[in-house]
């Protein structure tokens, strides 16, 4: 306390002076107003003017895209652009209401509309007939954007039994996931199946695997990385770990595609389990992120437990704090495993200390073509 009886004003550095002087001027309309007419702040006010517009906006963004994934709009003008009636009859919209949706598309550059009126794909639009499963995660959003329409309450832990958390079951840390059955693991077995083509060619061109006897995919889900891991490597023993439900599917899945003989399935949990022992290497694509710390670290022990003496852990999934696409780890991540009751991306410096404090050493990242979809560490039994 000072004498008058006043707590001391903390010391406050020229940083956050700056900071808080910065924010004053902005925050005033008529700085804001002046700002946008100067020459030489003209440029940043209208960029913040319309980086604030797309953040107001950005959910009828999604339901647009929503809607044109619905309609199947980008098949549609897969064969060429096509005259906004013709359009109409074939989503069977009135003309007037799908000329909104295909001028809003086009705004967004998902579509192009042409001189002679006619639509056709744009890149965004023509990208995403390349990625179905990208479709598949669009119009899975319902449920999330569901969840989020009380965020407050969602962030508050009021928010009762959420979607996500139903469509994941082994997320809930009270339940025992090894009691899951079949039913409830079969939409997110395949849309995870699906998104596998993101990742899964990123991830295998950046993993160091020669001279690896046996792999062992930990949460492998349906198999479809271990199928693309045994066409580059032909040698390599496969082996994949699930809940029991899950282990079958990927034996099933394999197996039609003629790699029964490649990959053994083991079912089992996890969570207060020990990991099968006898692989050189371990991956967890797209597993860590959904547990939270407690569960997370038990994972990474049962995987050092397992592993022997200079066996490899690679861990790939999208992480928190990656330049350039901080609002895919920080918000959408970060939300989505809010939703969905446990996990939460982390940053690779907190993955780090966390295969430390597990007993790996020689941790490093790898460098994966996009690493907004997954980055790629590995460390060292
Ligand atoms: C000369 C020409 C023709 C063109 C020049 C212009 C040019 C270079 C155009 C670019 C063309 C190009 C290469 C386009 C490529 C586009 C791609 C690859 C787009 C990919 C988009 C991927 C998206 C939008 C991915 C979305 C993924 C989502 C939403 C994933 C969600 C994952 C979830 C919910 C996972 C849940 C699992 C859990 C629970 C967290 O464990
Ligand atoms: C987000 S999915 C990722 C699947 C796959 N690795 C991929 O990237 O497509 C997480 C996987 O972990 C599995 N899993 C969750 N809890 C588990 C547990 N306690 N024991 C074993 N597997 C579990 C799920 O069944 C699911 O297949």
């Amino acid at each position: 306390m000072t004498e008058a009886g006043h707590p001391p004003k903390p010391h406050r550095g020229w940083r956050e002076r700056w900071l808080a002087l910065r924010s004053g001027l902005v925050a005033s309309p008529g700085f804001q107003r002046w700002a946008a007419g100067f020459p030489l702040t003209r440029r940043t006010a209208q960029r913040n003017t319309r980086a604030l517009f797309d953040l107001c906006a950005g959910f009828v963004y999604a339901q647009v895209l929503f809607a044109c994934i619905r309609l199947d709009l980008f098949k549609l003008l897969q064969d060429g652009p096509l005259a906004p009636e013709t359009i109409a009859r074939r989503v069977d919209l009135p003309l007037e209401r799908s000329l909104t949706l295909l001028k809003a598309a086009a705004s967004l550059g998902l579509l192009s509309r042409l001189r002679d009126g006619r639509f056709a794909l744009a890149d965004l639009g023509a990208a995403l007939i390349g990625n179905p499963s990208v479709g598949r995660m669009i119009e899975h959003h319902a449920m999330l954007y569901a969840d989020l329409a009380d965020p407050i309450a969602l962030l508050r832990g009021e928010s009762g039994a959420t979607r996500l958390a139903r469509y994941w079951p082994y997320a809930d840390p009270r339940s025992d996931a090894a009691r899951v059955g079949p039913d409830a693991v079969a939409a997110y077995s395949g849309l995870m199946a699906s998104s596998q083509a993101l990742i899964a060619g990123d991830v295998l061109d950046a993993l160091p695997l020669a001279g690896r006897t046996c792999l062992l995919d930990v949460g492998g889900g349906e198999g479809v990385f271990l199928a693309h891991v045994a066409r580059r490597h032909p040698s390599l023993a496969l082996r994949l770990f699930d809940l029991p439900p899950v282990a079958e599917r990927a034996g099933a899945r394999l197996t039609a595609e003629g790699l029964g003989d490649r990959v053994t399935c083991l079912g089992g949990t996890f969570l207060g389990e020990p990991l099968p022992a006898g692989a050189d290497a371990i991956t967890l694509v797209r597993v860590l992120h959904d547990h939270n710390d407690a569960e997370a670290m038990a994972i990474l022990r049962a995987a050092y437990t397992a592993l022997p003496p200079g066996g490899l852990l690679a861990i790939a999934e999208p992480m928190a704090g990656t330049a350039g696409a901080e609002p895919i780890g920080d918000a959408y991540f970060g939300f989505y495993l809010l939703a969905m009751g446990s996990g939460r991306p982390r940053t690779v410096e907190e993955l780090t200390a966390m295969l430390k404090q597990a007993g790996f050493s020689g941790i490093r990242e790898w460098r994966t073509r996009r690493p907004l979809l997954t980055r790629l560490l590995t460390a060292s039994r």
